[in-house]
């Protein structure tokens, strides 16, 4: 690639040639076969867009509010792990990028910064991400998460236990410290079968927690929760009766388990499940601006973006986080005006085609 990156896949050609292979492996890899990995990008691409034609489009306004908080357009910084193997200013360097687009910034609790360095180095609205963590631990995030400013609790609930990535266990890539652990966990959690990430998980997850341990979550927080990682109807009712937030479509970025759908491909029956009762956002595989309006038209409220923001961090750093969310936030710009819609909320399900749809066409 000659000159200065284009779009966001030219990021990750930059990361590429910078990081360790052993680090590239683990940000872009995916569980298994990578099945779902591939289907994550290339069900976008089987969706079409519908555009409007002769609409004043004049302005566009991307700008919208997520739970009570205004954006300046419908992103979040995915929650991702051990930005400080992609640059050593890490987590705090992110939300930097993510303060100066104005989008809200998802932080790990596996993050290689601190919580408080990271609330203390910009005014990003962050939220921070969980795992289903033994109760000590879930406990102590909490009263940081609230001491420290954090707007919201995203609780990702597809990892009872590790997905294999095989690269990861091939390469026995050795995980760096999670300093939020410190005096909660060894921090030097080692293992004999090669890859440290999964003596962390086994140390930290609690495999039992189920539906009824939300209501525990709930009484011991008044941040809101997001539930990350559901994937069916049946599943997003469940969260609506545990009284969550919101709710995001996830697959994990395909890391999890293989040969679950595309998470665009099933978007449409959560949205239909959820009945506009609580926000719906969305992840997995967003490269375009065009995906983002698809994502939007099948009723995301907002989506999370993840592997485009590590190589951008990885690539240059700060800036190259906020090139990278620039980029989606122009093309998304673009788009609205090519399609005919002014605002985010001009966006309905009458602008997308899907697959489903043009197989039914054919019928
Ligand atoms: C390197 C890496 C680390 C991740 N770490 C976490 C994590 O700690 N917690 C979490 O909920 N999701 C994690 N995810 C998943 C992301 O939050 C998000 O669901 C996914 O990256 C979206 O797909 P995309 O990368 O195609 O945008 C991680 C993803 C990657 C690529
Ligand atoms: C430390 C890991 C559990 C982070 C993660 O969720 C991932 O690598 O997908």
């Amino acid at each position: 690639m000659a000159g200065e990156p284009v779009n966001v896949n030219e990021f990750e050609e930059l990361a590429r040639k910078v990081l360790p292979k052993i680090y590239y492996d683990f940000f872009s890899g995916g569980a298994e076969d990578q099945y779902t990995l591939k289907e994550n990008i290339e069900a976008f691409r089987r969706i079409t867009i519908r555009p409007r034609i002769l609409v004043d489009v004049s302005k566009i306004d991307m700008s919208t509010i997520i739970l009570g908080h205004r954006t300046s357009a419908p992103i979040i910084v995915a929650p991702t792990s051990s930005h400080q193997l992609a640059h050593p200013e890490g987590e705090v360097a992110t939300a930097r990028g993510a303060a100066a687009c104005n989008v809200i910034m998802g932080v790990a609790f596996t993050s290689t910064c601190t919580m408080e360095e990271v609330a203390s180095s910009c005014k990003a609205v962050r939220f921070i991400q969980t795992f289903a963590f033994k109760r000590e631990i879930t406990a102590n995030m909490v009263q940081r998460a609230e001491r420290n400013g954090f707007r919201a609790i995203i609780l990702t609930v597809d990892t009872p236990r590790l997905g294999r990535k095989e690269a990861v266990i091939k390469n026995k890539m050795i995980a760096p410290p999670f300093k939020n652990f410190e005096g909660l966990i060894s921090t030097e959690v080692v293992s004999d079968k090669g890859s440290n990430v999964e003596a962390y998980a086994a140390e930290t997850l609690d495999p039992s927690f189920c539906w009824k341990d939300i209501a525990w979550l709930k009484s011991i927080t008044k941040l809101p929760i997001l539930i990350k990682g559901v994937l069916t109807g049946e599943d997003a009712t469940k969260a609506i009766e545990a009284g969550v937030a919101g709710i995001i479509v996830s697959n994990h970025g395909a890391r999890q388990l293989d040969y679950t759908p595309a998470t665009i491909s099933v978007l449409d029956e959560v949205v239909h499940a959820v009945q506009g009762k609580v926000p719906v956002l969305f992840d997995g595989g967003i490269r375009r601006g065009t995906d983002i309006f698809k994502a939007l038209a099948l009723g995301a409220k907002a989506v999370l973006i993840g592997r485009p923001v590590i190589y951008g961090l990885a690539a240059k750093g700060e800036t190259g986080v906020k090139q990278v969310i620039e980029m989606l936030k122009n093309e998304l710009e673009q788009t609205m005006a090519l399609a005919g819609c002014c605002t985010v909320d001009d966006i309905t399900r009458s602008h997308v085609f899907t697959e489903t749809e043009r197989f039914l066409c054919r019928m």
